[in-house]
């Protein structure tokens, strides 16, 4: 476990106390690109979320009842505690997900700013005063923490999709359990660890780990957790959404992808190969994010599937942890199987392979970062999220086709394009039907911008000046008789 060793919890933290599952059963913990256990974790059920739940709520009065100075306090020394602590914690992000050492950091990095920047946006939580139509009235409307939050969080992004949900519960004085994936659940219980050093007091932040249905059931059923955010599998945010009517919390969704990567014949080729690279193959492809699908016009499409495949053949497929990695291992069995079939299905409904298709030679969990040219709507490709690394690469005449085919999608997360005509970047932005948008640009994420989906991709914002905004209810009074 090398140096992160000290940062490791393999217990839940709930109400202060770091405790095993009630069964005492646990959860392996594998690295990724050598199956090796690196640790093991609670097997919890629907009796150890239970009581992480009454913790948080009877957390609640007090932590909401903190002045705003000691709110914004501790949430600096969060920021402070993760900036110590990213080299180990990103290290033990590469060891249980797989992802380049260098990706981590940037995700541990990006973890810390988005508890700065809630911390920032907590002094903007801001009520109204209304003028008032009726004489001798005053109307307002003041602002209030939604009250218990439950953060269900995914293996991709086991860090920094904490980030953004925990940083605008706390700043906005919420208390919270937090349930990581359970192939990464070191990355979330670390914050835990953190929150627990800095001072925030007990019961605020609990995290367990252990069954997915009993935890979720009981999250989604139990009238004291106010608030759902939720990132992951469109399937199951669409399950937790039916499941949590019954007690009708507010829920936030981020949910999956299918981004479109358009190339124009005007295009610059250089930048739009090394935005195809990084907005396909960043994190194995395992990104709800990338690129699924790239269209790229006639007039181009032999250039650019010539380099972006010279490009693509030269990545360095290693273990994470590896000097130069470019690629790592893909997070189980399951994924790497996914992406076989969907291989499989493109190629056999007569897709050319330009590069790649099929296992590492490293073997184990690695695969070979894949184009595939002459890709059609007929392949499964165009419908399902990949999660993996292949890129279909699909031919296209007019600017309307390319729009017309881009939203063709019941998902709406991110698209890219690539042009350098101006009015073209204008009538993309009117016309495309995602959440966020990058022309000529793919690393497009940061705390200022606020992130979310439209259509079956997802429910709210995170990051921006909105992202706490779903932390926050608001109360409106009328005061009479003046
Ligand atoms: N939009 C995104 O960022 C992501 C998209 N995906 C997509 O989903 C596919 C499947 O990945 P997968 O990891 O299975 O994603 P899931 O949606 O299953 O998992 C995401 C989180 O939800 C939890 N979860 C799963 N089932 C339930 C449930 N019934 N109630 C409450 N929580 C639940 C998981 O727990 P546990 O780990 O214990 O199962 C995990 O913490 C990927 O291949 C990808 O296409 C996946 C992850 C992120
Ligand atoms: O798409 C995701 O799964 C998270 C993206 C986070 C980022 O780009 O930093």
């Amino acid at each position: 476990m090398s140096n992160f060793a000290s940062l490791v919890r393999q217990s839940n933290l709930i109400n202060g106390q770091w405790v095993g599952a009630d069964n005492g059963q646990t959860i392996d913990v594998t690295d990724p690109a050598t199956g090796e256990t690196i640790a093991t974790v609670p097997n919890s059920g629907q009796a150890e979320t239970q009581r992480a739940i009454d913790a948080a709520h009877d957390a609640f009065p007090a932590y909401a009842g903190l002045t705003l100075g000691e709110r914004v306090a501790l949430m600096r020394k969060l920021h402070d505690a993760i900036q110590d602590n990213l080299e180990d914690m990103a290290q033990m992000l590469t060891a249980e997900q797989g992802k380049p050492l260098a990706e981590s950091r940037a995700e541990v990095g990006s973890s810390a700013a988005y508890v700065l920047w809630f911390a920032e946006e907590a002094r903007r939580t801001n009520g109204a005063i209304i003028p008032s139509p009726i004489a001798g009235r005053k109307l307002m409307t003041t602002r209030h923490p939604v009250g218990v939050v439950a953060a269900i969080t995914p293996w991709n992004f086991p860090s920094s999709m904490l980030a953004r949900k925990l940083g605008p519960a706390l700043a906005a004085g919420c208390t919270v359990v937090v349930k990581p994936a359970s192939a990464t659940p070191l990355s979330g219980l670390v914050w835990g660890h953190l929150a627990e050093q800095v001072g925030f007091p007990k019961g605020v932040v609990n995290v367990l780990t252990g069954s997915a249905r009993a935890i979720g059931g009981e999250i989604t059923s139990n009238p004291k957790v106010r608030k759902i955010t939720f990132t992951g599998s469109t399937e199951i945010g669409k399950q937790l959404l039916a499941e949590a009517s019954s007690t009708v919390k507010r829920m936030s969704m981020e949910l999956g992808g299918n981004a479109p990567f358009i190339v124009f014949d005007d295009a610059d080729l250089d930048k739009a190969v090394d935005g195809a690279i990084i907005a396909k193959f960043r994190n194995a492809g395992q990104t709800c994010i990338c690129t699924n699908r790239l269209f790229v016009q006639a007039g181009i499409y032999d250039r650019f599937v010539r380099a972006f495949a010279e490009r693509v053949s030269a990545m360095k497929v290693a273990p994470g942890a590896e000097d130069g990695s470019e690629q790592g291992p893909l997070v189980d069995d399951a994924a790497l199987s996914k992406i076989e079939e969907l291989v499989e299905d493109a190629l056999s409904k007569g897709g050319d392979l330009v590069t790649g298709g099929g296992r590492h030679d490293r073997g184990g969990l690695f695969y070979q970062p894949t184009v595939i040219g002459n890709a059609t709507s007929a392949m499964r490709v165009t419908t399902e999220e990949i999660f993996g690394p292949v890129a279909p690469v699909y031919r296209f005449e007019s600017e309307e086709d390319a729009i017309k085919a881009a939203n063709d999608t019941d998902y709406g997360l991110a698209s890219y394009a690539y042009t350098q005509d101006l009015a073209r970047a204008f009538r993309l932005q009117d016309k495309l039907e995602y959440g966020l948008i990058g022309i000529n640009e793919v690393l497009i994420v940061a705390p200022e911008i606020p992130f979310g989906g439209l259509k079956e991709s997802g429910l709210g914002k995170e990051g921006s000046w909105q992202g706490i905004d779903d932390y926050l209810e608001t109360k409106y009074t009328c005061i009479g008789g003046l």
